[in-house]
């Protein structure tokens, strides 16, 4: 049997009330293993993104708490990358200074950061557009600059607000292989908010399925693939069968049958 891997995040009975009084989240627990990609998916509204600015230290739950296991230190926040739905480049600053701008901020010289620079925008498939600036790139390729900047300080979470969301079809799959290669290269631990079924089968580890709003799990679907996934999965008799369970859950869940 495999070995259990110690949670790197959890988040135990937390609830948030926001100071309009709308309840965004309710007894929401989840723990986050190191080396796996568990997504949030659920009605508009039920609090993915709240999970998510939780989880990075952007605000403080009402009740419950969120803290990493095994951890003395309380701010985890340069720990964590993340990439939103828009990519959010600086529209004056090429590429490369895109990039270097998370270590600017902690006093990193551009010269000191060239080879980090390069080597993150060789993970995320950029090499030799360093010099170029945000206009002149497509949607996916400043979503690839936007992940390249997360990647930029090695987080050891990596959060991702539906950022393939605003992508056509086929430049989603790619990213989504990419992602795929790069979880299996770095080893890195994510959470990623979707709302395509298909795309958190294709990704995850985990599916959560959260309730509307006041969010909370509802329902947690364990997706047992190769590490390689890619079009093989995605073609498969498994693959159509978790859409089509998901599917049902998510329709359950609106209507607020027991799933
Ligand atoms: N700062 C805030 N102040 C007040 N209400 C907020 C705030 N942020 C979010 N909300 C509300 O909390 C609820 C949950 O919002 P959140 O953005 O987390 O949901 P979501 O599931 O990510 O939504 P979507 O799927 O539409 O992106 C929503 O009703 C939202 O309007």
């Amino acid at each position: 049997m495999a070995e259990p891997v110690a949670p790197i995040m959890s988040l135990d009975r937390v609830g948030k009330v926001f100071a309009n009084g709308v309840a965004a989240l309710s007894n929401f627990t989840l723990d986050v293993s190191t080396g796996e990609l568990v997504s949030l998916l659920g009605p508009s509204g039920c609090g993915k993104s709240t999970v998510l600015r939780l989880m990075a230290g952007l605000m403080a739950p009402t009740t419950g708490r969120v803290f990493w296991p095994g951890s003395r230190i309380q701010d985890h926040r340069h720990e964590i990358g993340f990439v939103f739905q828009e990519p959010t480049l600086m529209p004056w600053a090429d590429v490369a200074d895109n990039v270097w701008m998370p270590l600017r901020l902690r006093g990193v010289s551009r010269k000191k950061a060239s080879e980090r620079i390069e080597e993150c925008l060789s993970l995320v498939g950029l090499e030799g557009f360093a010099d170029a600036y945000p206009r002149e790139l497509s949607g996916g390729m400043k979503m690839r600059v936007s992940l390249a900047r997360a990647l930029v300080l090695k987080p050891r979470l990596l959060l991702m607000d539906e950022p393939f969301g605003a992508l056509d079809e086929i430049t989603r799959f790619r990213l989504n292989d990419d992602l795929l290669r790069l979880k299996r290269d770095l080893g890195a631990t994510i959470v990623f908010v979707t709302h395509s079924i298909f795309e958190s089968v294709s990704l995850s580890d985990r599916v959560i399925v959260m309730s509307p709003r006041p969010g909370t799990v509802a329902a947690e679907i364990r997706i047992d693939a190769t590490p390689e996934r890619g079009i093989a999965f995605r073609t498969s008799q498994s693959y159509g069968d978790l859409c089509r369970d998901i599917s049902q859950v998510l329709a359950n869940v609106a209507t607020g049958t027991e799933t």
